[in-house]
């Protein structure tokens, strides 16, 4: 196991928002936490990466109290890339390189710069190394900001929504990238999501929050029509386009030969 959370409690003011969270993750994993909005998926985020103080619980990555740790010693272990990007009068290359800060001791190595421009050779971004962030368009930004994340080479990535302004292509490549690293550097991705299908796609297992608290946890098996309305109070139906499986609003009425036009087979399931 590299992640642990144990009975995690947060409250804004006098308004609790974690309710004695729990759960584990094991090397390798992509986890995405699904929920409707403002039921505390950032702020679980946030706690995790101790900007935000928790009232009570505990998280373990390697078996390190992460409570007991610094902001340096927590930036080497874990990889926080955030819903709203800062900007500031930085080349692409520099805010990246920012990234290896919790490892560098007196000066940028060149395998500092090498792992840069491997990352940027990886997400496909060469083209933005010279770009101002400041100039940067929502998605550009995005992807710096990943980038930066990757270079920090953490134990467990917490990613708020990391493909939120990037178009389709951007998406599939960057989930498929971050899917690969984990696998590969055997490490861990907690991930926040509203897309169901890309979560299906790209998470070995689902967290999904209802009033701040854990309502269903595990992996595909958790994913149900039930499940779903409860979180989002919205019905859908649960199928499979193309050998993968799919979530589309509706209701178990829907009779997919005549209300449909597409050849997914929802309901099939
Ligand atoms: N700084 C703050 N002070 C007080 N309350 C806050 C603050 N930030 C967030 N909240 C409240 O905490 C709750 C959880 O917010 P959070 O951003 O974690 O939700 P979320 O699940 O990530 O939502 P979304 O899907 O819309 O991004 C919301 O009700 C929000 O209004």
């Amino acid at each position: 196991m590299i992640l642990s959370v144990e009975e995690l409690q947060f409250l804004y003011r006098n308004r609790k928002i974690l309710h004695e969270i729990a759960f584990t993750i094991d090397e390798g994993e992509v986890v995405a936490i699904l929920g409707p909005n403002g039921v505390g998926k950032t702020t679980l985020l946030k706690c995790l990466n101790r900007i935000l103080h928790p009232k009570g619980g505990a998280v373990h990555i390697d078996g390190e109290n992460l409570f007991n740790l610094g902001t340096m010693e927590i930036a080497r272990l874990i990889g926080y890339v955030p819903q709203r990007v800062e900007t500031g009068r930085l080349t692409a290359f520099d805010a990246v390189l920012l990234g290896r800060r919790p490892h560098i001791r007196w000066d940028v190595t060149e395998k500092d710069l090498k792992i840069v421009d491997s990352v940027f050779k990886l997400l496909s971004m060469e083209n933005l190394r010279l770009s101002y962030i400041d100039e940067m368009s929502g998605g550009e930004l995005q992807k710096v900001a990943i980038a930066r994340s990757l270079v920090q080479e953490p134990k467990v990535l917490l990613l708020d929504e990391p493909t939120s302004s990037l178009d389709l292509k951007n998406q599939v490549e960057i989930l498929a990238t971050i899917r690969q690293i984990v696998l590969d550097h055997k490490i861990a991705a907690v991930m926040t999501m509203h897309d169901l299908n890309q979560a299906l796609r790209y998470a070995d297992r689902f967290i999904l929050l209802k009033g701040g608290k854990v309502h269903a946890l595990g992996g595909v098996e958790v994913i149900t029509p039930q499940v779903i309305e409860e979180v989002y109070g919205l019905p859908v139906i649960i199928g499979e386009i193309s050998g993968m499986r799919c979530v589309v609003p509706g209701s178990p009425a829907w009779d997919c030969s005549t209300d449909c036009s597409t050849d997914c087979v929802a309901g099939k399931l």
